[in-house]
């Protein structure tokens, strides 16, 4: 049983160490800095690795920087895109800092 899930799409960032953050909407907001969590696949929630929690703190969109897009692995407006594509009109996001302490 997976913990978290990602979209496929940012897996190979996530393994290589590359995203290093995820903004989650407040039904992801329980995780604790400490916590390892496994991580699945969104799109067949098969396992690929497993992250620590660094930290998790709330922060709204229009307070993302271009420090949050560099551990997202993108640039500002990309992450701004994604993020609403995700979730749409959603304003009050959780950032959550995680490393990677282990792969499948
Ligand atoms: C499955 C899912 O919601 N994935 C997300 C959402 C926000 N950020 C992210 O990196 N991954």
């Amino acid at each position: 049983m997976n913990d978290i899930t990602f979209f496929q799409r940012f897996e190979s960032d996530i393994v290589a160490g590359r995203k290093t953050i995820t903004l989650r909407d407040a039904s992801e907001s329980h995780f604790t800095p400490g916590q390892q969590l496994r991580v699945g696949r969104y799109e067949d929630d098969v396992y690929f690795c497993t992250i620590e929690v660094i930290s998790v703190a709330p922060v709204a969109l229009d307070q993302l920087t271009d420090e949050h897009a560099r551990q997202e692995n993108m640039t500002l407006p990309q992450l701004k895109e994604v993020i609403g594509e995700i979730y749409p009109g959603l304003i009050e996001l959780y950032a959550i800092v995680f490393k990677r302490v282990a792969t499948a």
